[in-house]
């Protein structure tokens, strides 16, 4: 592990208890981000990319538990910390935006008290400098007039003026890591730009980023790093641009290959067959075997490690370095 890695998060496990048994949502994931380094997660609705996300910073219902592996920030296990010494790192050290910005915000709260108790509760600032660090930090993020929308509820902005009010709150603290998870799923194409923009910022000052998209569009504009989840499990990490490329694991060929705003604009689109696999039901072996073109009766149905394929590059399918 080199000195920059911010996080080094190994062979996670977690698992949800449900009426129908233990359902392992995430199932050995494993990746690191360095400074300044933004890493995207991909992978279909369901792959585990939230659930793997949100374990970081004990943030799952309590119906989850984590079963096994380590997520090592700083020389410590965030894998079973107290509640206490999460609390120190929780939005301070690592912060998190969401898909929906009235998840990190109170709706009943103005956004000046709101931004101003979040920078004094963290220690950015005093009481007596807050404001003018809240009215600063609302200006860094593009909200036009913010002494004015300081006095305003998260409902009376709009979705993008929303979107960039928490990512004020989540990087005005300067975190050291910073987990945004599907930022601008719920955001027109020009706010959309405007935010990974002010994200591309705080990579640019060695804030690592970990990106959860299922939009590769997003994920190549921006991130350094691609993990591909599939059934909770990494089926490729590596390099993006080399995955943008050539995708080794047949399953990152089939997410490429369904994507529009990615690669060559004439190549014919292609959808990935069957549905995404049930986690609770996952089949033996490779989990995409069932779906995939290529599987082999005998192979597939043996559980696939990563491999490496190519320098930093791992994939796990006994395939893969056909493709590479
Ligand atoms: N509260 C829950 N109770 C039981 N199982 C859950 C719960 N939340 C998530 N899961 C399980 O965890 C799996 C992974 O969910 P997760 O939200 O991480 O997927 P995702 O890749 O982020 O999908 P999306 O892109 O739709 O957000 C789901 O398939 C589901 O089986």
């Amino acid at each position: 592990m080199t000195a920059d890695v911010l996080l080094d998060v190994q062979d996670l496990k977690v698992q949800f208890r449900t009426e129908r048994g233990m359902v392992p949502a995430v199932d050995g994931l494993s990746y690191s981000v360095a400074r300044g380094e933004a890493v995207a997660v991909v992978g279909e609705s369901g792959s585990g990319k939230s659930v793997g996300a949100r374990s970081l910073l004990a943030l799952l219902p309590k119906t989850a538990s984590i079963t096994d592996g380590h997520a090592i920030f700083d020389g410590q296990d965030l894998v079973g910390m107290p509640e206490r010494a999460m609390r120190a790192i929780r939005g301070r050290r690592i912060g998190m935006v969401f898909q929906n910005a009235m998840e990190a915000m109170s709706p009943t709260i103005t956004l000046e008290r709101q931004l101003t108790e979040h920078l004094v509760w963290h220690g950015v600032c005093t009481k007596a400098e807050a404001r003018e660090r809240a009215i600063r930090a609302l200006g860094e993020v593009g909200i036009p007039e913010p002494e004015r929308r300081l006095r305003m509820y998260p409902f009376q902005l709009s979705g993008g003026m929303r979107q960039r009010a928490m990512i004020a709150m989540a990087t005005a603290i300067e975190p050291d890591l910073l987990i945004a998870d599907e930022p601008t799923t719920a955001v027109d194409v020009t706010v959309q730009r405007q935010i990974l923009e002010l994200l591309k910022a705080q990579k640019e000052r060695g804030t690592g980023i970990i990106m959860i998209t299922h939009d590769l569009g997003v994920a190549r504009f921006f991130c350094d790093t691609a993990v591909v989840m599939y059934a909770g499990q990494v089926v490729e990490r590596g390099p993006m641009a080399e995955f943008i490329d050539r995708p080794a694991h047949p399953y990152a060929q089939g997410l490429l290959g369904s994507t529009i705003d990615v690669g060559d604009r004439h190549r014919k689109l292609s959808v990935i067959p069957g549905s995404p696999v049930d986690v609770a039901n996952r089949p033996s072996g490779c989990p995409f075997r069932t779906r995939c073109a290529l599987a082999d009766a005998d192979r597939c149905t043996h559980a696939q490690s990563l491999e490496s394929v190519s320098p930093g590059r791992v994939a796990a399918c006994w395939r893969s370095h056909d493709h590479v």
